[in-house]
C-alpha cells in the first residue's frame, strides 16, 4: 500500500532551511519528477479511506493545486485554491501564514458561509498553514467536513487538533532523522481517521 509515496519520500533529498530540515519530493515540491503514477496512487487512497463528500475542495497553494486537482477529478467535487495572492474581490479574507522556514498572507476568495468544504494539502509540519485557514474557514462560518494531507510530519497535526479540534487525515506519518527522510505507515481507520 502506497508502495510508490514510501518510496519517494525515502529517496527525498533533506536540505537545510534555517534550522528547518525540509524534504524535497514530488508531492510537495513538484520536483524532481511528478509521475502520474504516484499521483494517481495518492488519490487513490485519500478516496479509499477518507471518502471526501463536500459541495467545494479547498486547498492551499502551491503544491495542495495538484492533489486537488486529481482528486476533483476523480470525484466531480469542484476545488478553490487559497492564493498567496491578493485579489481585493468582495469578501476577500486574507490570513497569516506561518511555516517553519517561512511566512505570508494567504487569501481566500470563492467560498461561501455554509459551504460544506474539504480541505486538502500537501503536508502538515508545523500547523501554522492549516491553523491559519481552518481559523478563517471558522469565523467565515463554512462546515469543514475534513481536513486531508498526504503528509503528517512532525508535531503539526497535533497542534491542529489542540487548537481547532479538528483531527488531521493523512496518509502517511514521516520524519527526518540523521539527514534521511524516515516513513511510517498511518493505519485506515488509525488514529487520523
Ligand atoms: O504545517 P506547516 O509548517 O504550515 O507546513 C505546511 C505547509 O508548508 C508548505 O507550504 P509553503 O507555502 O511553504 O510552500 P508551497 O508554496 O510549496 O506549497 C506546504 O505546502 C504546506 O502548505
Ligand atoms: N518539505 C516540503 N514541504 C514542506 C516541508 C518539507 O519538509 N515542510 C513544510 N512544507
Amino acid at each position: 500500500m502506497l508502495d510508490k509515496l514510501k518510496e519517494s519520500l525515502r529517496n527525498s533529498p533533506v536540505i537545510k532551511k534555517g534550522e528547518y530540515d525540509y524534504f524535497v519530493n514530488p508531492v510537495t515540491d513538484g520536483i524532481p519528477l511528478t509521475e502520474p503514477e504516484l499521483l494517481e496512487e495518492v488519490a487513490e487512497e485519500i478516496v479509499r479511506r477518507f471518502r471526501p463528500e463536500a459541495d467545494k475542495i479547498i486547498c492551499i497553494e502551491a503544491m495542495g493545486i495538484h492533489h486537488a486537482t486529481v482528486l476533483s477529478l476523480k470525484t466531480g467535487i469542484p476545488f478553490v485554491v487559497v492564493r498567496k495572492r491578493r485579489y481585493g474581490l468582495p469578501g476577500e479574507v486574507a490570513v497569516h501564514q506561518m511555516t517553519g522556514y517561512s511566512e505570508g498572507e494567504l487569501y481566500i476568495n470563492g467560498v461561501d458561509s455554509g459551504d460544506r468544504v474539504v480541505v486538502i494539502d500537501d503536508v502538515v509540519s508545523t500547523g501554522g498553514t492549516l491553523l491559519a485557514v481552518l481559523e478563517a474557514l471558522r469565523e467565515m462560518d463554512v462546515d469543514v467536513r475534513d481536513v486531508i494531507t498526504v503528509i503528517d510530519k512532525g508535531e503539526g497535526s497535533r497542534v491542529v487538533r489542540e487548537r481547532t479540534g479538528f483531527t488531521v487525515k493523512s496518509l502517511v506519518k514521516v520524519d527526518v532523522i540523521d539527514g534521511r527522510v524516515k516513513v511510517e505507515d498511518i493505519p485506515a481507520g488509525g488514529p487520523h481517521d
